[in-house]
């Protein structure tokens, strides 16, 4: 039985030594099971990075195992079982389908060889598995390629910290290049903006469209945290692309944990407002996403949908992912070739 941390790339196919070039896509990561047995020690590796939350070590680590790692993991693994499919998590098994059209684009859209590799940041398959393995592998060349479109220091940062730790343990680390973010490439507004209009066209449109981003702490931002900006700059590059204005398409922040004042204004507030000065269909799209996963399938399309009809909206339509949709597809891989341009390969190579 193949386990879920031998996974390095589609269908498990033999590698072809004369491919230098890598891309590692690199999501957040999810439980191995949609149990507080499972959820918890994912909690505390997510929730013990420094980058996600800054808090002096010893003080957050009485805190974290104190409080909340023995409050959370029950209250998490409960929202993970109304999501949780036959094929696993849908982070996971979304992520593992764009890896695979990834590289079948990437096969035949006739630019150099390239394989495609996928990790998780907490959880397996490791950043640090992956590129060990892709160094087994003969991977020269590598391209990390972060799935969150807006960089933040607690999501990309964090990728980078964890990228930084498997060179540092290599004697002869490849070549490496990051994409930092892809909040405002063209193709990747497009691929967001088709799937809005390709949604409406089979649904009609609601009243309004709200743009639900995963919060982080205001602090972050006051910090030099450039996140907030490039959601805006997104939601503002599908404005102009939608033909829509500030009051047709709004922008919230959503998945705050602890007291601190995080990104505003919230998405549940947000929706409550929204139903209550009249809005009777609401349309949420999450761009900060680029697969479905537990805060856009249960957060989103099931509490938030909640509580918009709680307060008296008739419906809140939630638009699905780019998940491995040809979309996102194309436009990662255009994404891709951009960032490897002028990588030497082994097709580059002169023959004498
Ligand atoms: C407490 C601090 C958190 C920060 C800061 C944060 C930033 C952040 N997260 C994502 C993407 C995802 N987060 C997901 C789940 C999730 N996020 C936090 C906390 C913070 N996130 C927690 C505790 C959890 C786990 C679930 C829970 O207990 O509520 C997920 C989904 C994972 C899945 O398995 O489906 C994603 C994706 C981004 C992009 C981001 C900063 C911009
Ligand atoms: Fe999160
Ligand atoms: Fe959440």
């Amino acid at each position: 039985m193949p386990r879920s941390d031998d996974y390095t790339g589609p269908a498990g196919e033999s590698h072809d030594p004369s491919v230098q070039a890598a891309v590692l896509l690199v999501n957040l990561g999810t439980p191995e099971a949609p149990t507080a047995q499972a959820v918890r020690p994912y909690l505390a590796e997510f929730l013990g990075d420094p980058r996600v939350i800054d808090y002096p070590r010893w003080l957050w680590w009485l805190i974290l195992h104190g409080v909340i790692l023995r409050v959370r993991p029950a209250r998490s693994a409960h929202a993970y079982q109304r999501i949780w499919t036959a094929q696993g998590s849908p982070l996971r098994f979304g992520s593992e389908a764009l890896a695979t059209r990834l590289q079948e684009q990437l096969s035949r859209d006739g630019g150099a060889p390239v394989r495609v590799a996928l990790a998780m940041r907490y959880g397996q398959p490791s950043v640090k598995h992956q590129i060990e393995q892709l160094q087994r592998e003969g991977v020269r060349q590598l391209l990390v390629l972060p799935l969150y479109p807006q960089y933040s220091a607690t999501s990309t940062g964090s990728v980078i910290d964890a990228v930084a730790d498997a060179m540092k343990a290599l004697r002869w680390p490849p070549e490496l290049r990051i994409v930092n973010d892809y909040h405002a490439d063209v193709g990747h507004i497009e691929a967001l903006a088709a799937s809005i209009e390709q949604w409406w066209a089979t649904h009609g449109r609601g009243d309004r469209l709200l743009l639900s981003f995963h919060g982080i702490p205001e602090r972050y931002v006051r910090e030099g945290d450039p996140y907030l900006e490039q959601c805006q700059a997104t939601a503002h590059a599908l404005r102009q692309r939608l033909r829509l204005d500030d009051s047709q398409l709004l922008v919230s922040f959503q998945s705050r944990v602890g007291r601190e004042p995080w990104l505003q204004p919230y998405t549940d507030a947000t929706v409550r407002e929204l139903a209550n000065s009249g809005v009777k269909t609401l349309d949420v799209a999450c761009p900060g996403f680029a697969v479905d996963c537990l805060e856009t399938l249960e957060e989103i399309a099931m509490q938030n949908r909640d509580f918009f009809k709680e307060a008296s909206g008739d419906e809140l339509r939630y638009i699905p992912a780019l998940n491995d949709s040809p979309g996102q597809v194309d436009s990662l891989a255009r994404l891709v070739r951009r960032h490897m341009a002028g990588w030497p390969t082994s097709v580059d190579a002169p023959s004498a």
